[in-house]
């Protein structure tokens, strides 16, 4: 028998203002997975996982001060787990200097994949990128081959619009304007309209975003010669709320109108099919049933639907941790060949890291977030869905997976004048 203590820290974003605080949810996630693991007799045999953890508020200056508090006190860790992209960044950059791997449950922004800066960063959390060929697939499928982009002036959907265009110029998709701004999109929607867009992809966070389409309600830039692609993963009813609290000048009739059958895109975070079983022998419904107990016990009113933040990654969280005692579990097998174990493990050790890298980029179980793998630059490879806004609700109109460039498609699309568009005259694309 091994007996002894496997430590690893856990940066959460738990309070604060800005960005994203899914530490909320995914901290419990991951506390229910720590369990989880410990009680396999079959994982880790002997030893048992702990996590050492810390809020950073979604600030990268407060994350690298968690971090550094991990790394100098002890007992040593052998890891770390962390959430939003502006900590992920800070945090994953410095960890090469003590040969630490990095998972993050929270981190979308595209910047991050990229193995020469992050060389030892891993995410359950998939790129933002992840949406652009599900968009690309869209437009071939309907024939649009004339787009526009309407941005907001953020690295992370900078970064993800240039990903977007490589991907138009590889399908011979014209992108006729990219309209960008900083928090007032008036300008930018107005020259939409100049330019005669009719096919548009949307990047914005919510709040700009009920900007964006009251904008669009008043230059009429919907309808039946119109589609709008948005982020799906904004709250379902996010363009009636707030609206006075944020100066919005539309009424929800008026957003409604506007909103109504638009496209979003979005990466699948919860398994689809809810009765497979996982690696943890539960399906994603009983995941969500646990988690639920644990938010109550934690004081949110889940049954009032008050849920924290980071619900919806709470299955990220959840994997991650998983992730990390699968690897560890296979480390601990080769090194014992050598006599050695992952009491071994010191920050100059980059032997033993090097063996926990290839551990977690070989990555490859069925989780409650679905099939979870790793790219070579550590990307989470996800699914999408495919949603429309009928009548005030989201309704699901397909899946797909990129690696296999597989269209599941439920045909429930509400007609909006699907052939194209964009030929609103003759002489534009001579349709
Ligand atoms: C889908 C979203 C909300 C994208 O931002 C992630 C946080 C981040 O990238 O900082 C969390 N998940």
């Amino acid at each position: 028998r091994r007996d002894g203590d496997l430590h690893i820290g856990g940066i959460f974003p738990m309070e604060g203002e800005g960005g994203w605080q899914g530490g909320q949810a995914c901290k419990p996630a991951a506390e229910l997975a720590l369990a989880d693991v410990n009680a396999r007799s079959d994982l880790l045999s002997g030893f048992k996982l702990y996590i050492h953890s810390n809020d950073s508020k979604c600030e990268p200056g407060l994350g690298a001060s968690v971090m550094y508090n991990l790394l100098y006190n002890p007992p040593q860790k052998l890891l770390l787990l962390a959430g939003c992209s502006t900590v992920c960044t800070t945090v994953a950059e410095a960890a090469k200097m003590w040969n630490l791997m990095v998972l993050c449950y929270g981190a979308s922004s595209p910047a991050l994949s990229d193995r020469a800066r992050f060389p030892t960063l891993f995410r359950t959390h998939p790129s933002a990128t992840v949406h652009n060929p599900t968009r690309i697939k869209l437009m071939q499928k309907f024939g649009w081959s004339r787009i526009a982009i309407l941005q907001q002036a953020e690295e992370v959907f900078i970064s993800t619009v240039e990903d977007l265009e490589a991907h138009c110029k590889k399908s011979g998709i014209e992108i006729v304007t990219r309209q960008s701004f900083l928090s007032d999109p008036a300008d930018a929607v107005r020259n939409l309209r100049r330019q005669d867009a009719r096919v548009i992809v949307g990047l914005f966070y919510v709040v700009a975003a009920r900007r964006v389409l009251c904008e669009v309600y008043k230059h009429r830039l919907y309808g039946k010669s119109y589609v709008w692609f948005f982020i799906g993963w904004y709250e379902d009813n996010w363009f009636e709320t707030n609206l006075e609290k944020e100066g919005i000048d539309c009424t929800p009739e008026q957003m409604r109108e506007a909103a109504e059958g638009h496209l979003t895109t979005e990466a699948l975070m919860w398994n689809q099919n809810s009765n497979q079983t996982t690696i943890s022998g539960m399906t994603s419904e009983d995941f969500r049933s646990r988690l639920n107990e644990a938010l109550r016990e934690a004081g949110y009113d889940i049954d009032g639907e008050r849920y924290p933040e980071g619900y919806q990654e709470a299955p990220l969280a959840y994997d991650a941790v998983w992730a990390v005692a699968l690897a560890f579990n296979k480390t601990m097998e080769k090194l014992e060949k050598s006599g050695l174990s992952l009491k071994n493990f010191t920050y100059t050790n980059k032997k033993i890291a090097d063996d926990i890298y290839e551990a977690i980029n070989s990555t490859s179980f069925l989780g409650v977030s679905g099939l979870v793998a790793f790219s070579s630059q550590g990307d989470r490879i996800a699914l999408t869905q495919i949603e429309q806004l009928t009548e005030n609700h989201y309704v699901k109109l397909g899946y797909y997976d990129t690696q296999a460039d597989n269209l599941t498609w439920l045909d429930r699309e509400r007609v909006i004048q699907w052939s194209h568009p964009a030929c609103n005259t003759v002489m534009l694309c001579g349709c």
